[in-house]
């Protein structure tokens, strides 16, 4: 039987911080326990301040655990980090304004000394994937905020990592955008197969797109639930009709404690 690796494994994390004003603990995350397969897509949903972004952050080496281990197919995050095993999309795709699409795209392969070639073929590949091949020649300023977040798609996996870590990439967007993006992620995620972990405060993009939603809940950040979505795949945008979809996103905002 075909057995699928486990990708990320989260054992007993705890991340305080000092709190400015008292000076006392802020427990952001509590005894955090998760493991995610590879090619799993998972969301981690919950409200503001319950720790999704810690989580996601502690993932990345970007922010290191008061305690617990987390290890990435053996590795520590940091070295998963050294090794390019991240791609990182943010709310905002902080891209370069005087860079061209293309260009904002390449700076990764750049900054690893890829030949140009090489960088060509690939940069071209990962537009053609995102829908913006027309637009390789354009300015940051001249694209909509849907096509922004594109190229930072299209930028966070140019190198090819193994996991994709978004940071609610789609909540600045109208409806709309957001809900083309929402078949367009799951064509690229079908297409790359990558591990990808997804935080937003949607409940209904959580669902909708995830195999596995992680509920999260705030004073101290700590995992409430874990809702398997069973929604069969490929997903259109009439599976939110089902009353199995309406079931899940119930069963998710009832999780939810201490709001
Ligand atoms: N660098 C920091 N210093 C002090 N406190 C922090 C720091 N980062 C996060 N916190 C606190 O940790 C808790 C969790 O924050 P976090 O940003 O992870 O939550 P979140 O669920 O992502 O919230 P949001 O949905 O608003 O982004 C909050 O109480 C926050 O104020």
């Amino acid at each position: 039987m075909h057995t699928v690796e486990t990708e990320i494994k989260i054992k007993g994390v705890y991340v305080s911080f000092p709190d400015k004003n008292s000076g006392d603990e802020i427990h952001a995350l509590r005894d955090i326990n998760l493991d995610i397969k590879q090619g799993e897509f998972v969301s981690l949903v919950g409200p503001s301040g319950c720790g999704k972004t810690t989580l996601l952050r502690v993932i990345a080496d970007l922010q290191q655990p008061s305690s617990g281990i987390i290890s990435v197919r053996g590795m520590t995050p940091h070295e998963a980090r050294l090794k390019k095993k991240y791609g990182i999309v943010f709310q905002s795709p902080v891209l370069y304004d005087w860079r061209t699409v293309r260009r904002n795209v390449c700076m990764p392969m750049e900054v690893i000394g890829l030949p140009k070639k090489e960088r060509t073929r690939r940069v071209d590949e990962m537009l053609e994937m995102v829908g913006l091949m027309k637009f390789g020649k354009k300015y940051p300023h001249q694209l909509s905020g849907g096509m922004q977040q594109r190229v930072g798609i299209a930028r966070a996996l140019a190198l090819d990592p193994e996991i994709l870590l978004m940071d609610e990439p789609f909540s600045a967007l109208d409806e709309f955008t957001k809900e083309k993006l929402h078949m367009d992620m799951l064509d690229i995620w079908k297409r790359t197969n990558k591990t990808i972990v997804f935080v937003t405060h949607n409940i209904q993009e959580a669902v909708f797109l995830s195999d596995r939603v992680v509920v999260l809940s705030p004073h101290p950040g700590r995992v409430s639930a874990v809702v398997d979505v069973g929604i069969p795949r490929p997903r259109g945008l009439n599976s939110k009709d089902t009353p199995e979809f309406s079931h899940l996103m119930a069963r998710v905002r009832n999780s939810f404690e201490g709001v």
